[in-house]
């Protein structure tokens, strides 16, 4: 083996491929995902390539946040598997986060610093820079040293995007960042969503604006418990299989399905 083939291979070992971009995706295989005896999510395969940029939509109940939470490694298969390569970072619905817990906005930012260095471990200076950096791309800057509580749900979502970009993951998974937010905080967000994609990570994001994803999403999973379509947007939101979609979530409201994985 040439010595330049041996050094590439031995940079590629040290520094991990995914630090490369060769392999921060995402693929499921057969994933089934349950709550007591019914399927949230049934059956589902396909990958989320490198550097894609993808919508997850679909109606009420469709497995969407089931399916993020299991990408996550929150919720476990019930059947089939998931491989994850690269990083992952997840953020959760706005609902979920305790305004209250005592962290200022820079604190909240520099938090995802920890899962390069462990909570226990000082923050570096460099660590902290990039915290402010990022408060600056998300517009917060005068508000670094306020404690959360002080933000409205908006400034809030802001300041966890800055988590977020600090954090600097390969895959970034997000569940309706733009629920409840005004048009000036989504699109300072979309831009943020926008410079990652030509950083070439992947990104997963629940959303239930049709509109936003066919301007901002190339690919688009429509999730109804399986796959009505998964692939370039234009050819998944069409007239048809949105009522498809429909036409199932009618099915499982009236009779949900009894699942024999779940069982
Ligand atoms: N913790 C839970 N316990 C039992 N059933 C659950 C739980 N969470 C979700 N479900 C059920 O799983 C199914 C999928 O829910 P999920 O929240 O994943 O859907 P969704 O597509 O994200 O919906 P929405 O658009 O309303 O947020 C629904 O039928 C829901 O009632």
């Amino acid at each position: 083996m040439a010595a330049s083939t041996v050094r590439a291979a031995f940079i590629i070992a040290a520094l991990g491929v995914d630090r490369l971009g060769f392999a921060s995706m995402m693929e499921v295989h057969h994933l089934t995902l349950c709550y007591r005896d019914r399927a949230a999510v049934h059956s589902l395969s396909g990958r989320f390539e490198t550097g894609s940029h993808t919508a997850i939509v679909g109606p009420n109940g469709a497995g969407k946040s089931t399916l993020l939470s299991a990408l996550a490694g929150i919720k476990t298969p019930d059947e089939g598997h998931i491989h994850a390569h690269g990083k992952v970072a997840f953020l959760a619905q706005l609902s979920t986060l305790d305004k209250q817990f005592p962290l200022t906005v820079r604190e909240l930012a520099l938090a995802g610093a920890w899962s390069r260095c462990g909570p226990w471990h000082g923050l570096s200076k460099q660590d902290r820079e990039q915290a402010d950096s990022a408060l600056e791309q998300v517009g917060l800057s005068d508000f670094a040293n306020a404690p959360i509580s002080n933000l409205s749900g908006g400034q809030l979502q802001r300041a966890r995007f800055a988590r977020l970009i600090v954090e600097d993951a390969d895959v970034l998974l997000l569940d309706e960042p733009f629920a409840n937010v005004d048009s000036n905080t989504i699109d300072k967000l979309l831009e943020v969503q926008h410079q990652w994609h030509r950083m070439g990570k992947t990104q997963i994001t629940v959303l239930h604006d049709i509109s936003q994803v066919r301007a901002h999403y190339p690919q688009t999973l429509l999730l109804a418990q399986s796959a009505i379509a998964w692939g370039n947007t234009p050819e998944v939101l069409t007239e048809p299989l949105l009522a498809e979609a429909n036409r199932r979530a009618q099915h499982w409201r009236n009779d949900a399905a009894w699942c024999e994985v779940c069982e």
